[in-house]
């Protein structure tokens, strides 16, 4: 590395950090202002100083959330130029460009030019920081005149220095080092479907996150209103992520793991397999379906109800026609009932009507005092009621499941066996895979009160109101004196913008019928059918990001093949795309992984792993009742060759419990659950909850019980054995799978 460059670049990176702070400043400075304008004021002006506030903390947390690592890369264009690429764009106050928001155009080059196809670009240099200091510069010359004796590749590249360091249990971006095939991804167009497959480590989640960063960026205009959304597999796995998009200058992306995509409802794990299967099929629509119309009914013969102690009679007759005239309306359950309701009762008013005229002959009566009458009368509310009862998603669902005479009424097609799997108590709690049925009976039933309803008509109202407000707030902080250095079209753009990401978020937990505006879905293969249904209706567009990896499925409900999985939604309309290269797993480990699997009969892509690694896989053999008495003996000398880092202990069934109290009882609350963190360096998890997660090395405890216990699925051991970056061990007391020794 030349001295002289090293010293370039550390000024030059001196002067960004000086410039990003410059503007910190500038907002620090600017929230001030509007803070002290606040001790003044009309109760308008007050709210509005807030909102305004709001939004410099909100620029000020985006600047502050790209401090680390700021910038990465610098091209040499053949035009002479050199243009550095960070994570955010940055101009002097004169508008000089000093550096390239990743995801904008030009700096595509930085990920995607090649020797063989330049761009333009002379050479390409990354910059590996420490704190706010270069460390080391790294150059790919592609202009071979460029080249000089004295130009070689120094210390470790970027990507294998990323790859090398120790894992902290959250994962972090790779905008440095992201590699062309996973930049094509990430910068592909928005329109439809893509799926992304993958083996493990291949960066499929990265590329998720990354391309929901460019996705914003990118089309703004179109998200910014509808909000993006990124769906994973757990909430441990959510956590995991969590940083990834603010370090990326991204807060707009609503989070939520399969179970919290139904407002209101926190679902737990479905714990049998079968039963998760059952309810993740298709055909689970049609008894959600049978169960609304379940409760319209015909009453079996015609009623006798009291009103003001006047006798009226409800026919049979009438009941039915009324019930297929509100069907007819096509509304959903809850808001067709008004229809029902309103012809019902205007027939009882009127053959009370009849009633009251034929007894006072002469008089007319008074047809809305009858009619109040008519609606308060208790036979007539309990006979509507009876007749067509007004109901919640959760209602319905629940006495679906608890009511054996309603489930065996809405499940002509299950067995008895089968209706014996659904049955549990009315108070048991929600489960992942009941979630895409309360949102299906939601879209079945409506809005109880149809009044609350909120249309699109009436989104779009609101923005307006807002984005009016957003105007007239600028127009009075300066009538105060604060000096905003925007243009009303900016701010107003901005408030609007910030407004539309909090609504995005807030509807994602409160409404239901929020349509976004792109959905990106990780371990995708997870999915049931139902779990699909819900997702396609939460973006009718159909623009979806879709990543996993087929043969990691391990869920009963979830995908053999895309073709199959995501046929029912969205026809052939979706490209496949594929990751070939291994990021995560050194050679040694992936490919032990590989012929298990291939051993074991399952189809699995093999992806070329990047690095070898120090360690092959070990495997200690223990009696049966030894594996963690074993466990115990050995997890010092893996905290040891792991100087350090994370490490997972993956165990099945009733071993999982015993592993983790026994490493409890020794090493107390350094001992965590779910992705781990920087206070917990040993994690003890089931293969399920593993998925989607890394660690410097794992143990698996006894990998013969994942193949063989009654649900087992072969990815289950497959996904244990390639969570690793650095080391694997197994436990064995049954015989080991064939494979994984060679
Ligand atoms: N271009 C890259 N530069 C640096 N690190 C990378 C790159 N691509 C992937 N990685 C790293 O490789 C590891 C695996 O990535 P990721 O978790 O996205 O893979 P995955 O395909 O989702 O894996 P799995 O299917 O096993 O969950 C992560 O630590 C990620 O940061």
């Amino acid at each position: 590395m030349h001295d002289a460059d090293l010293l370039h670049e550390r000024e030059y990176v001196a002067g960004l950090y000086a410039r990003l702070d410059e503007l910190r400043e500038e907002k620090r400075e600017q929230l001030a202002q509007v803070r002290r304008a606040g001790a003044v004021g009309t109760m308008q002006n007050v709210s509005e100083r807030d909102a305004f506030a709001a939004l410099y903390e909100d620029r000020l947390a985006q600047l502050d959330a790209v401090d680390d690592r700021l910038v990465f890369g610098r091209l040499d264009l053949d035009s002479g130029e050199a243009q550095y690429i960070g994570r955010i764009g940055l101009s002097t106050t004169d508008l000089q460009r000093l550096m390239v928001d990743w995801r904008a155009p030009e700096a595509g080059h930085f990920y995607q030019a090649t020797a063989f196809d330049r761009q333009g670009v002379r050479r390409r240099r990354h910059l590996i920081l420490q704190g706010r200091d270069v460390k080391a510069i790294e150059d790919d010359v592609l202009d071979a005149s460029m080249l000089t004796d004295s130009d070689s590749l120094q210390g470790e590249g970027a990507l294998l220095a990323a790859l090398n360091s120790k894992r902290t249990g959250r994962m972090s971006d790779i905008v440095g080092t992201i590699q062309s095939e996973q930049d094509r991804i990430i910068r592909s167009s928005i329109s439809g479907a893509l799926v992304v497959q993958g083996g493990p480590g291949t960066g499929k989640t990265a590329v998720a996150l990354h391309r929901a960063a460019y996705l914003l960026y990118t089309h703004r205009d179109r998200l910014k209103s509808a909000g993006v959304l990124l769906v994973g597999p757990s909430s441990s796995f959510m956590n995991y992520i969590e940083r990834v998009l603010p370090s990326l200058g991204e807060t707009g992306v609503v989070m939520a793991s399969l179970g919290r995509l139904m407002p209101g409802i926190h679902a737990v794990p479905e714990a049998d397999p079968d039963v998760a299967a059952l309810k993740g099929k298709l055909d689970m629509a049609e008894v959600v379906a049978n169960a609304v119309a379940n409760r319209q009914r015909t009453p079996a013969k015609d009623s006798i109800l009291e009103v003001d102690s006047r006798k009226l009679t409800l026919t049979v007759r009438q009941v039915r026609r009324a019930r297929d005239k509100a069907r007819a309306t096509g509304k959903p359950h809850n808001e067709a009932r008004v229809t029902f309701v309103k012809i019902l009762l205007r027939e009882l008013t009127e053959q009370l009507t009849e009633i009251v005229e034929a007894s006072n002959i002469g008089n007319n009566a008074d047809r809305s005092y009858l009619a109040e009458d008519v609606r308060s009368a208790r036979d007539v509310r309990i006979m509507l009621n009876l007749c067509w009862m007004p109901m919640t998603p959760e209602k319905l669902v629940s006495e679906l499941f608890s009511k054996p005479a309603i489930l065996e009424a809405c499940t002509p097609h299950l067995t008895p066996e089968q209706r014996a799997l659904l049955l549990r108590p009315a108070d048991a709690p929600w489960t992942e895979a009941d979630v895409p049925l309360l949102d299906e009976a939601a879209e079945l039933l409506g809005e109880l009160d149809p009044a609350a309803g909120r249309g699109l008509a009436q989104q779009e109202h609101d923005r307006a109101r807002d984005l009016a407000n957003a105007k007239q707030t600028l127009a009075n902080m300066e009538a105060m004196g604060v000096d905003v250095l925007m243009t009303a079209e900016e701010l107003a753009e901005q408030n609007q913008e910030r407004e539309a990401r909090l609504t995005a978020a807030e509807r994602a937990t409160s409404d239901r019928s929020w349509a976004f505006g792109h959905i990106v879905v990780d371990e995708a293969q997870e999915l049931s059918p139902m779990q699909w249904r819900l997702l396609v209706r939460r973006c009718p567009l159909k623009s979806f990001t879709i990543v996993g990896d087929i043969a990691q499925t391990s869920s009963s409900a979830g995908a053999n093949s895309w073709q199959s999985a995501l046929a029912p939604s969205f026809g052939d309309r979706w490209q496949l795309e594929e990751l070939t290269v291994n990021y995560r797993t050194p050679s040694q480990i992936a490919e032990a992984a590989v012929r298990m699997a291939n051993r074991a009969g399952l189809v699995v892509s093999a992806p070329k792993a990047v690095r070898e690694g120090k360690w092959a896989p070990i495997v200690d053999r223990v009696d049966p009742d030894g594996i963690v008495d074993r466990l115990v003996a050995v997890l010092p000398d893996e905290l040891e060759a792991l100087d350090g880092g994370l490490l997972a202990v993956i165990a099945d069934g009733g071993l999982l419990p015993r592993a983790a109290s026994a490493l409890r009882g020794i090493y107390g609350h350094r001992v965590g659950s779910g992705a781990g963190s920087y206070s917990q360096d040993i994690v003890v998890i089931s293969p399920r909850e593993a998925k989607g997660l890394e660690f410097d090395g794992v143990v698996v405890l006894e990998p013969a019980a994942m193949l063989n216990h009654e649900h087992a699925k072969v990815g289950d051991l497959y996904v244990a054995m390639t969570r690793p970056t650095q080391r694997l061990r197994l436990i064995a007391a049954a015989p080991l799978p064939a494979g994984i020794e060679r």
